[in-house]
């Protein structure tokens, strides 16, 4: 459908950057307490392109606050009760939001939205009141419909901005390179696989043909890898078995991606990942939300790529992929209209 796009899709792993050139850049945490949160406050810690870090919750952020702050990086940390979400937000330029409930087993993402559309609806009203140019990344599931729930909010308050609004996908990119390199025996850096779409089961499409190691792999193998890739989260909530979700997974792939925004944030060009953002991909379809590779710049989203060629088998993903999708994202705006 779309000439096969040239960019690389190496996943960038948090790295070690020298911060003498690099600006000041505040993030928040909203839900910092939680099971992701945590271990997400710490890597963002050790991230040298985070200077500050503001911790909230509605339950036990200082004491997380006060725990991360005694690692030995440049960076202050502070951490808000529950009152305290607009002092929380105030001067940040990043605001990373794993703050609902997770899964247990049986349930899908989308029996989640009840309880987490209302906290990310109000989270988002606070941003876009407190701190409106600030990039807000959505953890928080259903991620395809609590995305279009954060833009509509910010719409209704004037202070939209679809360069700085992103899903946080990179758990499927994660454990497609991961799942890959166990079928191939090559390690995961060798086995990178652009993965699009949306975030649950049969919205998460890995685009296996655009890969060297992957594109050959047909027949069962492919299917199961396409299952495991689509249905890795399920895995995590049956072995957790009622104690919640990926999370310690979830807190690399949240700071992976903040580690990605930051660098494009702070000029390194050509920071090219894949995220969920309102996209002209399939917009002709309904579908306002994608997840695809897109280059991370100084505003954000500086350049959403095509999705290249797609094989038979891919062209079938996309077809299931879809009407799923606008559903959900119909859902979100439906919920604040
Ligand atoms: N995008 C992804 O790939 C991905 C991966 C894993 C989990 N998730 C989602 O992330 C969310 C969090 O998962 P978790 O395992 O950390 O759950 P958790 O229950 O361990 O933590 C959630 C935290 O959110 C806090 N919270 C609730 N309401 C809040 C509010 N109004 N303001 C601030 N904080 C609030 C809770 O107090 C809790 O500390 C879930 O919705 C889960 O489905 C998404
Ligand atoms: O599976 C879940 O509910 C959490 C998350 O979306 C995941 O992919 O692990």
């Amino acid at each position: 459908m779309f000439a096969r796009s040239a960019v690389r899709t190496a996943l960038p792993v948090a790295r070690s950057f020298s911060t003498s050139s690099a600006r000041q850049t505040k993030v928040a945490v909203l839900g910092a307490g939680g099971g992701i949160g945590q271990p997400l406050s710490l890597l963002l810690k050790n991230n040298p392109l985070v200077t500050a870090l503001n911790l909230y919750d509605i339950r036990g952020a200082p004491g997380v606050a006060a725990d991360v702050s005694h690692v030995d990086t440049a960076s202050t940390v502070q951490g808000f009760a529950a009152d305290k979400l607009d002092e929380a937000l105030d001067g940040t330029e990043i605001v990373v939001i794993p703050a609902g409930v997770p899964r247990k087993p049986g349930m899908t993402r989308d029996d989640l939205f009840n309880t987490n559309a209302s906290i990310v609806r109000d989270l988002a009203a606070a941003v876009g009141r407190v701190s409106p140019k600030a990039h807000i990344l959505v953890i928080s599931n259903p991620v395809n419909s609590t995305v279009p729930i954060v833009a509509a909010t910010l719409e209704k308050a004037g202070v939209f901005d679809p360069k700085r609004l992103f899903g946080v996908t990179t758990l499927d990119v994660v454990r497609a390179a991961r799942f890959l390199s166990e079928v191939t025996g090559a390690p995961p850096s060798e086995t990178r696989v652009t993965v699009v779409g949306g975030h649950s089961g049969p919205t998460i499409v890995p685009l296996l043909s655009q890969t060297k190691l992957g594109k050959d792999i047909s027949g069962d193998v492919y299917d199961k890898l396409v299952y495991r890739i689509q249905f890795g989260g399920d895995e995590v909530v049956k072995a957790k078995d009622g104690a919640g979700s990926a999370t310690l997974s979830m807190a690399y792939a949240g700071a992976t991606f903040t580690g990605s925004l930051l660098r494009g944030i702070n000029g390194e060009k050509d920071v090219t990942v894949p995220t969920f953002v309102k996209s002209p991909l399939y917009a002709s379809e309904g579908v306002d939300f994608f997840s695809s590779l897109v280059t991370l710049g100084p505003n954000g989203v500086e350049k959403i790529h095509p999705i290249g060629d797609l094989s038979a088998a891919e062209e079938k993903l996309m077809a299931e992929c879809l009407p799923t999708l606008k559903t959900n994202i119909e859902k979100g705006y439906a919920f604040v209209a």
